[in-house]
């Protein structure tokens, strides 16, 4: 296993990646507020720099009782107050509110407007039509992304948790389900120890050696927020993380998915499901909410307040702040095929973003995985390509296409029995992304996701975003790739074989050729927070 590699240095000057626009522009999808449960977890507390939070947010805060998760010294948690006390600490959209109407012309004087009205009519006339179509537009516009979005939690919500025996037996994509967790266990355990842990045990892996057990207790152990954490099927692999977890916080919108979540984790609690095998690790405290992840800001959630968001990261945060003490307090973001939903829009995008970095602390990790976008982009181009040479060899004919239309043979789309991208617009002949945002496409896999609109992440964009975070880039592999450079690992190699993922006796990949190019649609990343 390698060593996440020393941290990266803090940058002053940052770059504009000029990511404006989208071919899809859109407004806040006006998703209802969904309010953490509370729980008996839900502790109060001033937090360590509450002077300090209520200078940077001048925001008034009743007073509270130590949280056992918020790290004194060190987090920047705003407070423990219920997001229901004060209204302003409500979900905070990135989104300004745009002025649905063109702003008025400043009156100079009082009576001006008045005069301006008899002086022309015309032009009252031309501002009102301008406002109502502004307005309806805006209306238009807010149900087709609240469409989206519950199109997306409605899907997820309803897919049926079928458990692990069937999972690993019955399914037909059995061999390519094994093989993404174990490409998620992989990424857990080469990301998420910190640097010390990673200095003190990855040269050695006395971890991992099973007459030694876990590390000492008394190690710092990590706190993980996982956003889009699903029905909780990644809990187990946290269990496993090489540095203990001490709390994990499992956000998604599908309120079903997180019922399951929680149902599963009391069972691991309970000590169910383990049939024989070997004890597991003591389990770490846990706690689930439903929760756009990425249209809202997660300081409303009553735990993220605990652990610590620090709602100045992103650009416009101070620089001072930046590099000394700011940041939140959690150790690890995750987020498992899930982030693709946040490029609807730059909004949503930069949403997710400041979630990320504001939740984590100074050399804290985002570690997740997603489609790839140099696959998706490679498919695209060579669709065009093909669709060109076909074209030439057609006779022509008269009929032209109507404005904005896009013909049957243009929408890109491949696949094959397990899985199927479908564009239902137009895609670019080169196959790259521009503007970066809102490149709609249907999702269909066997089982699991029924054509579902997912978003293009391009992937260089999205990097040069990223700075704007105080995020760097410290690893970015497609799934095959990782399977290469891993699978003779001394523990992934082996845990490959334990999850079935490789053939024992000849060592290929239990995996159909199916399955395959189904799994080469996805990288996996980790960032540092610098
Ligand atoms: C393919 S599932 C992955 C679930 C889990 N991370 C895993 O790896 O098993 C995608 C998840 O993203 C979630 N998701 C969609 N939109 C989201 C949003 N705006 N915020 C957070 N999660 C979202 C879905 O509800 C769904 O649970």
């Amino acid at each position: 296993m390698t060593s996440p590699g020393p941290r990266p240095s803090s940058r002053d000057e940052r770059g504009d990646p000029g990511l404006s626009g989208s071919p899809n522009q859109t407004k806040p999808n006006g998703m209802a507020d969904e309010a953490p449960r509370p729980t008996e977890d839900d502790q109060s507390g001033p937090g360590p720099k509450r002077k300090r939070v209520q200078e940077r947010h001048q925001r008034k805060r009743g007073p509270t009782q130590p949280s056992m998760f918020s790290r004194r010294g060190r987090s920047r948690s705003p407070t423990n107050a219920s997001p229901n006390d004060d209204p302003s600490r409500r979900s905070r959209s990135p989104l300004r509110p745009r002025s649905p109407t063109p702003e008025a012309p400043k009156r100079k004087r009082p009576g001006g407007g008045s005069r301006m009205g008899i002086v022309n009519p015309e032009e009252m006339r031309r501002r009102q039509e301008q406002r109502e179509r502004a307005l309806e537009e805006d209306a238009v516009r807010m149900s087709r992304d609240r469409g989206v979005s519950d199109v997306v939690r409605q899907h997820y919500n309803a897919v049926p948790e079928r458990g692990r025996e069937w999972r690993k037996t019955e399914s037909k994509i059995k061999g390519l389900r094994s093989f993404n967790n174990w490409v998620k266990s992989t990424l857990i355990q080469k990301f998420s120890p910190d640097e010390e842990f990673a200095t003190r045990f990855n040269d050695t892996k006395e971890w991992a050696d099973d007459s030694q057990g876990p590390p000492p207790v008394d190690d710092k152990r990590l706190l993980v927020l996982d956003l889009g954490c699903g029905k909780g099927g990644d809990l187990g692999k946290w269990q496993l993380a090489p540095q203990r977890v001490d709390l994990y916080v499992g956000l998604d919108p599908a309120n079903i998915s997180i019922e399951q979540a929680r149902d599963r984790y009391m069972q691991m609690r309970n000590g169910r499901g383990q049939r024989g095998r070997r004890p597991p690790p003591p389990l770490f405290h846990a706690e689930f909410y439903p929760k756009d992840c990425f249209g809202e800001w997660l300081g409303d959630v009553g735990i993220v307040q605990q652990v610590g968001i620090d709602a100045n990261a992103g650009p416009g945060g101070s620089v001072m702040a930046a590099r000394w003490g700011g940041g939140g307090g959690f150790d690890v973001v995750t987020s498992m095929f899930a982030i693709h939903y946040a490029f609807e829009s730059e909004e949503k995008t930069r949403q997710m973003l400041s979630n990320v970095a504001g939740a984590l602390k100074k050399g804290g990790r985002f570690i997740g995985v997603c489609p790839n976008s140099d696959a998706i982009s490679g498919r695209v181009s060579t669709f065009h390509k093909n669709r060109k040479k076909n074209e030439s060899a057609k006779p022509p004919t008269n009929e032209a296409p109507e404005d904005g239309e896009v013909q049957e043979d243009e929408r890109c789309e491949w696949g094959n029995d397990i899985y199927r991208v479908r564009f239902p617009g137009a895609t670019p002949e080169d196959g790259v992304f521009r503007p970066p945002f809102g490149w709609r496409y249907t999702y269909f896999m066997r089982e699991a996701v029924e054509e579902v609109p997912e978003y293009v992440v391009p992937w260089e964009a999205f990097r040069a975003l990223t700075e704007d975070y105080n995020l760097e880039l410290q690893y970015r592999k497609p799934f095959l790739d990782i399977w290469e450079d891993e699978k003779n690992d001394r523990e992934l190699g082996p845990l490959s074989e334990r999850m079935g993922v490789r053939n024992r006796n000849t060592g290929d990949l239990n995996m159909t050729d199916e399955e395959k190019d189904a799994v080469s649609f996805y990288h996996a990343f980790c960032f540092y927070k610098v």
